[in-house]
């Protein structure tokens, strides 16, 4: 699924307009049954009680205003508050029109209306037209609401906040419990900093020109389960074990085993062929009891890996989970970065010694994976000032050093070498648990193998790995999720996304 900016959305509305031959009411009619559709499925009219409705004096309003109508013909108990402007668009005079008899008033910063705590509250105040942070009579009535305990639900994004750009620094914004968002969920969404007003966001479709969605250009994208579709083929009837590659995991060292363990087993439960693990000399037990299908390639140092081996057997390297940060181990990503002939998995320390070296990261292989978690990747690229400047990080860091890197997080983020980003849409809060970094890296070393090019294997790796973890909670719980918990999930998530038999 493709994220639009504001800008695209207005381009997409118009297209959709003109090759459906509907006007702008019309597509605003759709906009408000698709809400009305999604809140009456969730809430009776008696569960409701009466819904407050606030609208803007723009098309956000207008849909507030189609919205009241319909919950009125649904029996609901509606009352209307108008914020009163200059100038009103088009579509909300029409509406405004076509409002049936319920209780209207305008807002008066001087007497703004009581929000009972048990109210329900439809937010229709601003939406994608928003150019600049809410102050006046509209900032009093958003303050106003966020002290209130009531449920709100957003019409198409939380009014306040801006659909793609940076938020001034206490620029007001409703505190959303629900936002429900029109045919494609909105970039700011995504973000670390707006999850507290977006809520649970949702999206209700609204049959925008496809033609349109499918030629936009530069587009950020959702990775989901269609986005996916053919991209991971079934086995071949005559697999042997060297059809799905050979991977090599340089990983762990005294005391941290686990992470070794946890790489190597995700990657046997991700499809790959065969894997060799080079970990510590006093890692070997551990390695071969946790996990046998593997074989081991104990370094001859005690605790950590020091030595590279041999690579001419392997597919692909993954390197990082658990590894230290020896003067040796760095000689010996050095080493890696420099012979290496197969794709790259770079992870957890192999990060770190290249932030601590920067000078490393020219070696970089075409292609290569990185897979930081934010506090990893603002070593590699210096501060972000806010969650857009980060992204804008990533795209730079992906085009100068020619790699894919994964932004570790809610809604982890690929950036390409040609500055595309895709945001995962699977996973939940109980993967940010220790070791679930060190199960994608097993993941993806495991893709990379199997010959999968870069992009697929992050596409489809960042894909199974939350998808994993959503099966494992199922059964777990959030809070009670482990890593290992996701490994066990892999296979299933795998199956699912198994291109089917044509007939
Ligand atoms: N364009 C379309 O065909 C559709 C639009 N839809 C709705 O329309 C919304 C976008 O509507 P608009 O572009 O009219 O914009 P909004 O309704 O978001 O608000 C724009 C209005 O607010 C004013 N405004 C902007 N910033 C302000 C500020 N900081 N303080 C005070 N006033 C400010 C503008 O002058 C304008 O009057 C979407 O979010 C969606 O809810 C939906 O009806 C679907 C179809
Ligand atoms: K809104």
């Amino acid at each position: 699924m493709k994220l639009l900016t504001a800008a695209q959305t207005r381009q997409a509305d118009l297209a959709t307009m003109q090759e459906q031959g509907i006007a702008s009411e019309a597509l605003m009619e759709r906009a408000a049954r698709a809400f009305t559709a999604w809140l009456t499925a969730r809430q009776s009219p008696a569960e409701a009680g009466e819904i407050l409705v606030l609208c803007g004096p723009g098309n956000n309003g207008g849909d507030g205003l189609a919205i009241a109508r319909l919950l009125h013909q649904r029996d609901y108990a509606v009352r209307v508050y108008l914020l009163p402007a200059d100038h009103y668009a088009a579509d909300f005079t029409l509406n405004r029109q076509r409002l049936p008899a319920v209780p209207v008033a305008e807002l008066d910063a001087a007497a703004l209306p009581t929000i009972p705590a048990d109210a329900l509250v439809v937010d229709a105040l601003f939406g994608t037209g928003l150019s600049r942070p809410l102050t006046g009579l509209a900032a009093a009535v958003v303050a106003h609401l966020n002290q209130a305990a009531a449920r709100v639900v957003a019409v198409d994004i939380p009014s306040g906040l801006l659909a793609d750009a940076p938020q001034p620094a206490k620029s007001p914004v409703v505190q959303a419990r629900h936002t429900v968002s029109f045919e494609l969920p909105k970039l700011a969404f995504l973000l670390p900093r707006n999850a507290a007003c977006v809520g649970r966001w949702h999206v209700q479709p609204i049959e925008l020109s496809r033609s349109f969605l499918d030629q936009v250009p530069d587009a950020l994208h959702l990775i989901d389960a269609a986005l996916l579709a053919g991209r991971l083929p079934r086995r071949a009837t005559f697999a042997h074990k060297g059809t799905y590659g050979h991977a090599l995991l340089l990983a762990g060292s005294y005391g941290k085993m686990g992470a070794a363990v946890l790489a190597a087993n995700a990657c046997l439960r991700s499809g790959v062929g065969l894997l060799t693990v080079r970990g510590p000399a006093a890692g070997y037990d551990i390695l071969q009891t946790a996990a046998p299908e593997a074989m081991a390639l104990p370094d001859p140092a005690t605790d950590f890996v020091t030595e590279l081996p041999g690579l001419q057997p392997y597919s692909a390297v993954g390197i990082g989970p658990g590894l230290g940060r020896e003067e040796s181990t760095r000689q010996l990503l050095e080493k890696l970065l420099r012979q290496a002939q197969v794709p790259l998995v770079l992870d957890a320390d192999a990060l770190n010694l290249l932030s601590e070296s920067p000078d490393l990261l020219a070696l970089l292989p075409p292609d290569s994976l990185l897979t930081p978690h934010p506090k990893e990747f603002e070593r590699l690229t210096g501060p972000a000032r806010d969650d857009y400047h980060r992204l804008d990080l990533l795209r730079d860091f992906c085009r100068q050093h020619q790699c894919y890197t994964i932004l570790k997080g809610a809604y982890s983020c690929l950036g390409t070498p040609g500055g595309t980003l895709y945001f995962n849409s699977t996973g939940n809060p109980g993967m940010a648990t220790g070791g679930s970094g060190d199960v994608l890296t097993g993941v993806l070393t495991a893709l990379r193998a199997q010959h999968f090019s870069a992009l697929d294997a992050a596409l489809l790796g960042l894909y199974a790995h939350g998808r994993a973890g959503d099966l494992a909670a199922r059964q777990t719980g959030e809070a009670g999720l482990v890593a290992g918990d996701l490994i066990r999930f892999l296979g299933p998530a795998f199956q699912e996304l198994t291109t089917a038999d044509r007939f």
